[in-house]
């Protein structure tokens, strides 16, 4: 890295898709004009070398891609449509320039497919490793909140798209290294974890649904997200392994595995929610014209902020025991 300042320069958009930003990079801060239509969503993610990646598992272009992609699922668990971000970087003396323009390319190919700005951030370096941290800035109609703590009893419990592949082509990725010789199925399951594709379009779609939902993305995995829904609106969420809609491609010696990958591995980055189970079919419609799929995993039930895997003759306590940085 030569300098501070011309890596900034080199990392200036040179076209903006918003026309609410009024200063972008270049000022101290930027501005942006606000809507009285619409509320504003912020959330920030950070991705360390060495916890979320690391040369091994993701290219310099799949590390850019995930970070904001991690975000942007944020946005879409909350039914939001993206509109900035920032980017915080710490770069270490073993990244080279050329790195860290595909970490960029990476992030800006999929800021452009949602027409999403890069505004600000900031640059400096460490003695080991990179760390990226994105702030996401969006927007959601009003009043119009998918929140954890909406679900109430009664609701089906759903999730959009498939789980456990991230977590699969973790444990390949882990064991064989990125640049292994990969089968096709095993590919898809190590894209999965590699470039996750944020549910922007199925958020929207729950959103403009006008139903009462509660929503949360999937980074930790089914069981930790389950958990955080039914402890926000006090309830128990009962859930049905036999309809938990796995990753097509978690076959062979990965079929043993595939309850633990999709409960408990994470970074999906699915969506999970409940809705009032009278509603579900009209959702799951709405989302199928869309090419998502939206599959019902379970109930509601009265308790207090639990959640049961439901076996044929017993009920197991789902500990909210996913991914966490602070126990292993
Ligand atoms: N260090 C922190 N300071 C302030 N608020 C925080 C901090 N860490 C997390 N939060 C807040 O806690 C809540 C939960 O954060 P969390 O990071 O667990 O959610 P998430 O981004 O959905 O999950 P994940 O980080 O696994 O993707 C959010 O409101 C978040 O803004
Ligand atoms: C090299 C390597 N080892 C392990 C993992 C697994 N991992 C790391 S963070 C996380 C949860 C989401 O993080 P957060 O809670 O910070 O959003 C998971 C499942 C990985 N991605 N790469
Ligand atoms: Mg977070
Ligand atoms: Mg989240
Ligand atoms: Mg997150």
């Amino acid at each position: 890295m030569k300098d501070e300042f011309s890596f900034i320069s080199s990392i200036t958009p040179k076209q903006i898709h918003q026309p609410s930003l009024n200063v972008g990079i270049g000022d101290d801060a930027a501005i942006y004009s606000g809507s009285t239509q619409y509320d504003e969503v912020v959330c920030v993610d950070t991705m360390v070398e060495g916890v979320h990646f690391t040369k091994n598992t993701l290219s310099p272009y799949q590390i850019g891609k995930k970070a904001l992609a991690v975000n942007l699922s944020d946005l879409a668990a909350m039914g939001a449509i993206p509109h900035y971000f920032l980017v915080s970087i710490a770069i270490s003396p073993q990244w080279t320039e050329e790195e860290l323009e595909a970490v960029y390319k990476g992030m800006n190919d999929l800021a452009n497919k949602y027409q999403t700005d890069l505004i600000g951030g900031d640059t400096v370096s460490t003695k080991e490793g990179l760390v990226i941290t994105v702030t996401v800035i969006g927007r959601v109609e009003a009043r119009r909140r998918l929140l954890r703590s909406n679900a109430q009893i009664g609701d089906t419990v759903f999730l959009t798209g498939y789980v456990g592949g991230s977590a699969a082509g973790l444990a390949l990725l882990l064991e064989y290294g990125r640049k292994a010789d990969f089968s096709k199925e095993e590919e898809k399951l190590t894209l999965a974890h590699q470039e996750p594709q944020p549910q922007i379009e199925a958020g929207r779609i729950l959103a403009q649904s006008n139903f009462r939902l509660s929503l949360n993305d999937v980074s930790d995995g089914v069981a930790s997200e389950a958990n955080e829904i039914a402890e926000a609106s006090q309830v128990k969420l009962t859930i049905d392994p036999d309809k938990l809609p796995y990753h097509p491609f978690l076959n062979n010696g990965l079929v043993s595995k595939k309850l633990d990958f999709a409960l408990y591995g994470g970074e999906d980055f699915q969506l999970i929610g409940t809705v009032a189970s009278e509603h579900f079919e009209a959702l799951k419609k709405k989302c199928s014209e869309s090419d998502i799929l939206l599959t019902s995993i379970g109930e509601v039930n009265e308790g207090e902020g639990s959640v049961y895997l439901k076996r044929a003759d017993e009920q197991i306590k789902l500990l909210k025991k996913g991914y966490n940085h602070f126990s292993k």
